[in-house]
């Protein structure tokens, strides 16, 4: 868990620009990286970088680094982040998120569902996966695409994070799922959301880094493989993903900036998948490709 926020206000343009910096510069060595609204009024954004105490100084100068050829203006502020469940604490009251017939919403919007709907109930934790970050909204909303219109009969969740796409996968369809992390604690979370969803069979926690478990091996091969991760390891396991799909499969990734889809398109046609469809949500696509 990261100690400290480090910080720059914007606006929505500049702060896409900001993230877009910040994932070239920092991604590859797993920071964690965020934008937020903090007012839609006056267009107030903040770009954040999270990191541990011992990394501060190092990280605070090649933070202003990156944004000096850019913005050199920019104040670099910190935030010391409290210890407490600070992710639960800044989402808790989090109103419920629409993605095709899905809803995702917190215990406290329960009496929100209405008849028709998919609902998936996550409350903020530990693990990434409210709903209410686009990469996550454009994968519900083609999980439910290509389950309503594909053979779908075993699913791969790589990166559950809280397990939201996995319990999305099992509650339009009764088929086994696969839903893995390198973060034990959102495996365990994730674990908790599917029986507080009322699944009691069927969806399989693994804690693993990339493919690195015998257990894709053993369930696969896969004919829906959803990757919410990042375009940089996306790209890097393209082999390895494409080789644990099924013939006729489909492939679900998002966690990738508009301006990094061609590259991970590359990657993915590289590996023998064609693409199907890109769509757009605040900034972020999620990619559906198959294999003819
Ligand atoms: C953006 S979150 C997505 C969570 C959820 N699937 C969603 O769509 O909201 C990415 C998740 O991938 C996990 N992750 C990152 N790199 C990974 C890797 N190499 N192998 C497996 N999981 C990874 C992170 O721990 C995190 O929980």
């Amino acid at each position: 868990m990261a100690d400290i926020r480090l910080f720059v206000t914007t606006t929505e343009v500049q702060s896409e620009i900001i993230l877009q910096l910040m994932s070239d510069a920092f991604e590859e060595d797993g920071y964690a990286i965020a934008t937020m609204e903090m007012d839609e009024k006056k267009d107030i954004w903040e770009a954040s970088l999270y990191l541990e105490w011992a990394e501060e100084e190092a990280m605070h100068a090649r933070f202003a680094q990156v944004l000096a050829p850019h913005f050199p203006d920019k104040i670099i502020e910190r935030e010391v982040i409290p210890d407490e469940d600070w992710i639960a604490k800044s989402l808790e009251g989090l109103s419920p998120v629409h993605a095709g017939r899905f809803v995702v919403h917190g215990s406290h919007d329960r009496d929100k569902i209405r008849p028709g709907d998919v609902s998936i109930e996550i409350d903020a934790g530990q693990a990434f996966g409210t709903g209410h970050h686009g990469t996550t909204a454009g994968c519900l909303e083609v999980i439910e695409t290509v389950m309503r219109s594909r053979k779908v009969t075993n699913v791969l969740d790589l990166g559950t994070g809280s397990g939201v796409l996995a319990i999305a996968a099992r509650k339009l369809k009764a088929v086994p799922v696969l839903a893995t992390d390198i973060d034990p604690i959102a495996t365990r979370v994730a674990a908790e959301n599917v029986r507080r969803n009322g699944i009691a069979t069927g969806v399989r926690m693994v804690t693993a880094p990339g493919f690195h478990s015998p257990a894709f091996a053993t369930h696969g091969p896969f004919d829906l493989i959803i990757a919410n991760i990042l375009a940089r390891p996306l790209i890097r396991m393209a082999p390895q993903l494409a080789s644990h799909l099924a013939p006729g499969g489909s492939v679900v990734l998002s966690g990738i900036l508009a301006s990094q889809r061609w590259k991970v398109l590359s990657a993915y046609n590289g590996a023998h998948l064609r693409h199907v469809r890109t769509i757009w949500r605040n900034g972020w696509v999620t990619i559906h490709l198959d294999r003819p």
